[in-house]
């Protein structure tokens, strides 16, 4: 079986490149889910709390007899517990709901810049990362400015920055921030939950490499370094979207997949989205 290439982070922890994703599964499908992933191959699952489907996550990885050290876990920090008291009782409920004693990264979903102070969010997160709870911390949905207040007002760099990144937004600027002081980045809709998957370049470049479209992208966001974890609950297409390391993209075949970049998102927008549920 293959196995996925692995990315060190900036604290020395290592990360497999190609994880699954899984917002949008229901609660009582994730545990089945992910021992489809695990049985195909993954090694790393990320969810978060605004998913509600951690348990079954935690159950998914129990099922598949695999070791607890052999999976890296993510999850996130929900809207409604940036106060660093809520922070620790959500990270709390986290590490219940998983059934494990420590997650591999976690990470603050949002910004939240017009309701909260992510700087003051990021102090508790720090309290999980020093108390080896936490093995890496993280932010997604930081925009550079984001990123350069926090880093300003924080000792801990974050490992990731987990956003939106795909063919139709590519993300010059934030990648280039995060490749410049050390920050991972982490590609969420991989494939624009599907949307690129019809795009005539993508089908093209498809056709050549007798490979799928979601294939083809996911290689291209493995080529550029990023970290990234499709969903799906089909299980062929969990095995298809791990089977990525038997064949490579060329520099034309790259750079006409960096050309489809129109900056369109398929979520929402980091510098306006501030959704407390
Ligand atoms: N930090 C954040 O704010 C966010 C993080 N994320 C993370 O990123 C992960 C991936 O992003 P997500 O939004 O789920 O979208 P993806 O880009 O991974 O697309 C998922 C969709 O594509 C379909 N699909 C998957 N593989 C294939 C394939 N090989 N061929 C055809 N269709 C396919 C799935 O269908 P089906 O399941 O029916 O097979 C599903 O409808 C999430 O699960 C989550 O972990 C996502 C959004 C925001
Ligand atoms: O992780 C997530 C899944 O997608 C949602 C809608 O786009 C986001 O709000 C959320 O951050």
């Amino acid at each position: 079986m293959s196995t996925t290439p692995l990315i060190t982070l900036n604290n020395g922890v290592t990360i497999p490149q190609l994880g699954f994703g899984v917002f949008q599964i229901d609660p009582d499908e994730t545990a089945d889910a992910v021992v489809t992933a695990l049985d195909a191959g993954y090694r790393h699952i990320d969810t978060a709390q605004m998913y509600r489907n951690e348990a079954g996550v935690g159950e998914g990885v129990r099922r598949s007899g695999l070791p607890r050290d052999e999976v890296f876990i993510t999850s996130k920090l929900n809207n409604d517990s940036h106060d660093p008291e809520a922070a620790a009782a959500a990270f709390e409920r986290t590490l219940d709901a998983l059934g494990t004693d420590h997650v591999d990264l976690f990470l603050i979903h949002w910004p939240l810049a017009m309701v909260s102070d992510f700087v003051e969010t990021w102090h508790a997160m720090e309290e999980f990362y020093r108390s080896g709870r936490a093995r890496s911390i993280g932010v997604s949905n930081f925009q550079p400015h984001h990123l350069r207040r926090l880093i300003d007002g924080s000792t801990v760099v974050p490992a990731v920055n987990q956003i939106e990144v795909h063919p139709y937004l590519t993300q010059a600027e934030a990648r280039a921030f995060g490749a410049e002081h050390g920050i991972a980045t982490e590609a969420w809709s991989p494939i624009a939950q599907g949307k690129v998957l019809d795009d005539p370049t993508v089908v093209r470049i498809a056709e050549t490499h007798q490979r799928t479209p979601a294939q083809v992208t996911l290689r291209w966001h493995i080529q550029r370094g990023d970290i990234v974890f499709p969903k799906s609950v089909t299980a062929a297409r969990i095995r298809e979207n791990f089977a990525l390391f038997d064949f490579e993209l060329d520099d034309v075949d790259m750079a006409a997949i960096d050309a489809l970049n129109r900056d369109e998102r398929t979520g929402p927008d980091p510098d306006t989205f501030d959704y407390v549920p």
